[in-house]
């Protein structure tokens, strides 16, 4: 099926804090819309300082509540290859910030390998895991379920999840998860979602704040190529946000200056 893609949407917020709040709630709209339209919902969260502040943010949000928590299905974008429970897992830093907070269901939160778990300290076969079970969880036969809305914080060499400019999982065409070595951003062992996985959502909303996003989220929005830009290639199916602050908003490339900025 031929995609249109239709371009991004940039909204920015004066600061990183309001940005998360802002994100926060516009995530719980999503997930409200997308319960009323299909009785669940599903969410991949990310790791890094604004995707966990999100999560922060709408533990605390006063609508919070207003998201069936029962009835949400939550997967990562990637993950540190660490044991369960170690502190910079994004999955322990997500039950931290939010899960641990509200009703979810324990069979649809849906945590990525650890390096103590089933398969030992064997990345591969914890990308493989993922992979079926996220296949298990499609439906019509796709590899990944269509997400309602996939978070990514995006980084200063503009990779999203682990999926890091030229490495070998850039390339992927095939695999949905794929384990990732020698990440430049510790630690260096990681599973990952694959571009293909992450196109599969309706939503994909890029976060970033801070100057040192500005040149990256330039090279997202401008006609890079997702091999050297990997966050270039992380688009939704139906609509992609780049939730921004001032400063990662400062060198935005022309026809996406943004209201109110200079
Ligand atoms: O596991 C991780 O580290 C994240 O998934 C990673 O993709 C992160 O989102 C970006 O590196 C941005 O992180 P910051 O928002 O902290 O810059």
């Amino acid at each position: 099926m031929s995609r249109i893609v239709t371009p991004p949407t940039v909204v920015v917020q004066p600061d990183a804090d309001l940005l998360a709040k802002a994100a926060a709630a516009r995530l719980v709209t999503r997930l409200v819309d997308a319960q009323a339209l299909r009785g669940t919902a599903s969410v991949v969260l990310t790791g890094g300082g604004i995707g966990i502040a999100v999560l922060e943010q709408l533990a605390l949000s006063p609508a919070r509540d207003a998201v069936d928590w029962s009835r949400v299905d939550v997967w990562w974008g990637d993950e540190r290859f660490l044991p369960s429970g170690h502190a910079d897992r994004n999955e322990t830093q997500a039950r931290r910030a939010l899960l641990d907070h509200v009703p979810v269901s324990a069979e649809r939160v849906h945590p990525m390998a650890a390096s103590d778990g089933a398969d030992g300290d064997d990345p591969e076969a914890g990308a493989r895991r993922y992979a079926d079970e996220l296949r298990e969880a499609a439906e019509y036969g796709d590899p990944v379920p269509v997400f309602d809305v996939c978070l990514l914080g995006v980084g200063p060499d503009a990779h999203v999840a682990s999926l890091f400019p030229e490495r070998p999982a850039m390339y992927e065409t095939e695999r949905t998860v794929v384990a990732v070595h020698g990440s430049p951003k510790p630690p260096p062992v990681r599973i990952s979602l694959t571009l293909p996985a992450i196109r599969s959502a309706r939503e994909v909303w890029l976060l970033a704040a801070g100057e040192a996003k500005a040149h990256a989220v330039r090279l997202a929005l401008d006609k890079a190529g997702p091999v050297q830009v990997p966050a270039a290639g992380a688009r939704g199916r139906s609509r992609t946000l780049f939730l921004l602050d001032r400063a990662a908003a400062g060198a935005l490339p022309p026809g996406f200056s943004v209201p109110g900025t200079a």
